[in-house]
């Protein structure tokens, strides 16, 4: 394992106030949205849309790496550039989602557990060899009356430290992502409960799997309400109940932090980052950053609505959305910036 490699790849991921643009969507999730947006859902329109994405000007300069979905690391622009090329002539590092998507656990009902370890070696081989940098696994846990049961975060907390030994192995610094979703009517003491525990779970397992903490980065929900709780626990408690959670439970040695959006509005999403950053700036001993998919691109989505003629204010939306965020990465949100 080239340790120095993945250090190095994990720091430029985490560099200044940039974040990470999750553009991974599975095909069902991208059909999903396209669905809600009014989009056709062909992979042509899928193609589209990834080149708007990566094709927005100086994007660059607001994110340090893209997540990409398979079918995406395929394709090109119109003008017969692959994506990848783009991105890298852009300077942003590409990377793959390697999960194959969260499935029903056997016996466990209401939980998931990710699958996609079988030939995982093999296929980190073809994408190391396609230039892509940083990998991603999604682990899917569920609040509700009996769960999550510590069986399933252990399974879970399993597939992603086999899943980031792999990676490293191959040389490809592994995002591990543990989401605790936020669907549901549940307080945010009990998100806390839950995401303390998946968190202490997956770096016991992470540690057993010999997996190198400086080479990794971690991609946590926030510490939210449910989505349905009656009281919505405000910004700076969300940004406290976040950082305590964490500080708890990530080793030092973890580079990097960016958080998944998880179904939050965009402007919730880059306040409560924001919170953190101002309320605990020089305090915390990893970057703190964002890897959000549906709070940087949903505005953008939608105004394209699959148009041509849109693409363009589309693009600004897009990078506006993005800029924001590393505003709130320094710690200078503000709803005015919604404004301009
Ligand atoms: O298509 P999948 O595998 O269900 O993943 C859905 C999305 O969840 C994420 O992990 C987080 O996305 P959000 O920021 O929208 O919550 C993305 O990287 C991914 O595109």
């Amino acid at each position: 394992m080239d340790k120095q490699a993945l250090k190095e790849t994990a720091q430029k991921l985490m560099a200044g106030d940039k974040g990470l643009l999750a553009m991974d969507e599975s095909v069902a999730t991208c059909n999903k949205r396209f669905a809600e947006a009014g989009i056709p859902q062909t992979i042509e329109y899928r193609r589209k849309y990834r080149e708007l994405i990566v094709t927005t000007p100086k994007l660059g300069e607001c994110i340090s790496g893209a997540i990409l979905f398979d079918e995406t690391t395929k394709q090109s622009a119109a003008d017969g550039t692959s994506f990848i090329d783009l991105l890298v002539k852009g300077g942003i590092i590409p990377g793959i989602k390697l999960d194959e998507g969260a499935k029903d656990q056997p016996a466990f009902p209401g939980e998931k557990i990710t699958e996609g370890l079988d030939g995982l070696r093999e296929r980190l081989k073809d994408y190391a060899a396609a230039g892509l940098k940083f990998a991603k696994w999604r682990a899917v846990i569920t609040i509700a009356a009996d769960i999550p049961t510590d069986a399933n975060i252990y399974a879970n907390a399993h597939a992603l430290a086999r899943y980031a030994a792999l990676c490293q192995e191959a040389g490809v610094v592994p995002i591990v992502e543990p989401e605790v979703l936020m669907d549901g009517d549940h307080t945010i003491e009990r998100c806390f409960e839950v995401t303390q525990r998946v968190l202490h779970i997956v770096f016991e397992v992470l540690i057993a799997q010999r997996v190198y903490l400086e080479g990794m980065i971690l991609k946590p929900n926030m510490v939210l309400s449910g989505l349905n709780a009656v009281v919505q626990a405000d910004v700076d408690t969300v940004a406290d109940e976040t950082v305590k959670c964490l500080l708890r439970c990530v080793p030092a040695a973890v580079p990097g932090v960016a958080f998944l959006s998880g179904g939050q509005s965009a402007q919730d999403a880059s306040a409560h980052l924001s919170a953190m950053h101002s309320k605990y700036k020089n305090k915390l001993p990893w970057a703190l950053t964002f890897s959000f998919a549906r709070a940087v691109q949903q505005p953008a989505m939608e105004y394209w609505a699959g148009k041509d003629e849109n693409v363009a204010v589309a693009q600004q939306l897009l990078y506006k959305r993005a800029s924001i965020n590393n505003a709130a990465r320094r710690g200078e949100y503000s709803p005015e910036l919604e404004k301009e």
